[in-house]
């Protein structure tokens, strides 16, 4: 294939509900979204970087000043681009994985359209429909989070993830476990708030049967990792950690984590975070889909990741519901549960237009 441009557009999602991890509280996203116009067809991309560079060192500004001026020329300048080739093409480049992420997206959409092949049966899914979790963010009180909580156990999601850090952990898991009993599966996300000198409390964890703890600490600390999993009983996962299929074969290797969250744009793509898959149903590692509040766009493509065999763990593929009261393309809903995964050609869906129009605060076209 041989683009023949790519638009860059921003759009403005407002939040239901301010949504609060250890490092930010997000009250909406301000999303890039790329559009890769081929002669055959045209494919859509999300960039999952957040508005500042805390999650990861990425931040959007910069996804798409880089794409301007270096991934987008590089890939224009392939007469014979396909998806497998995008990653290849752009390695020259250091880092910048949920760019480069979001480009091979909208290429590999832009391919399958043309093939007329879902995300899904490219990727190698095995389900229908995948059984989704929920993640929970820090809230003012207790009695919020247990509402909230009541809420989405009422909405039927399988599995609830509450973000955790210092200071607000024992006590809200706590308080989720005598309220709604030991059955619910449970899990945290601490987004590396602590330290290895917070084992012992950590280790309190361990009283509550928890599914996982995720990315207790810091992305670099793969060691220490593999030391606190020798400290704690309830398995750790691994988030902030794992950037490539290299990454999660160090991680495994040296017993840093035995479950792992891959997230597409965090990886580098959907193509990377297949091998990471395949890596880990290989060691007899589970994995599940993470999420970074995308819009139907990239929820498409999680939920057709999430498909795949060794996805044995509810992800976070929640509803579309969840976080936006209008997504840019027909929303996901969940049905007992579960999302079904898209069947038409590439993503599956497209943004409504008159939707797209509303919260869109820029577009720019940059030509090949
Ligand atoms: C704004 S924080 C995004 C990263 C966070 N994502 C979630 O908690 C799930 C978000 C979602 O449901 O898309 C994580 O560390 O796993
Ligand atoms: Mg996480």
């Amino acid at each position: 294939m041989k683009i023949t441009g790519v638009e860059l557009r921003r759009v403005q999602m407002p939040l239901v509900a301010p949504f609060r991890t250890s490092f930010k509280e997000e009250l909406h996203r301000d999303i890039l979204l790329v559009r890769v116009v081929t002669p055959e067809a045209e494919g859509w991309g999300e960039c999952v970087t957040m508005e500042s560079p805390l999650y990861s060192e990425e931040y959007t500004d910069g996804a798409a000043e880089v794409m301007r001026r270096f991934l987008i020329p590089a890939l224009t300048a392939r007469p014979d681009l396909d998806a497998n080739r995008v990653a290849p093409t752009l390695a020259k480049f250091k880092g910048h994985p949920m760019a480069k992420a979001a480009l091979e997206m909208a290429v590999l959409d832009a391919e399958l359209r043309a093939a007329g092949v879902s995300f899904g049966r490219y990727l190698g899914a095995v389900r229908d429909e995948v059984r989704c979790g929920v993640s929970v963010g820090i809230m003012n009180s207790i009695g919020e989070l247990l509402d909230a909580v009541a809420g989405y156990l009422e909405e039927g999601y399988l599995r609830i993830k509450l973000k955790i850090q210092p200071g607000w952990d024992i006590a809200p898991v706590r308080a989720v476990r005598e309220r709604f009993g030991d059955d619910v599966p449970l899990q945290v996300d601490a987004n590396a708030a602590y330290a290895l000198t917070d084992a012992r409390t950590l280790a309190r964890l361990d009283e509550f049967d928890l599914e996982l703890i995720e990315q207790p600490l810091a992305a670099g600390d793969l060691y220490q990792h593999a030391a606190l999993a020798k400290q704690v009983r309830t398995p750790i996962c691994l988030d902030e950690s794992i950037k490539s299929a290299e990454d999660a074969a160090l991680a495994l290797a040296i017993g840093a984590c035995s479950i792992v969250n891959i997230k597409p744009g965090r990886v580098g793509g959907y193509l990377e975070a297949r091998r990471i898959h395949d890596l880990c149903q290989a060691n007899g590692i589970a994995v599940w889909c993470g999420g970074m509040l995308e819009t139907g766009l990239g929820r498409a493509a999680n939920v057709a990741l999430a498909a795949l065999p060794g996805f044995t763990l509810p992800g976070d593929t929640s509803a579309s519901r969840r976080y936006y009261a209008a997504d840019i393309t027909e929303p996901f809903v969940l049905r007992e549960g579960r999302l079904a995964v898209p069947r038409e050609p590439g993503l599956g869906v497209s943004p409504l237009p008159d939707r797209l129009a509303e919260v869109t605060s820029d577009t720019e076209w940059v030509r090949a």
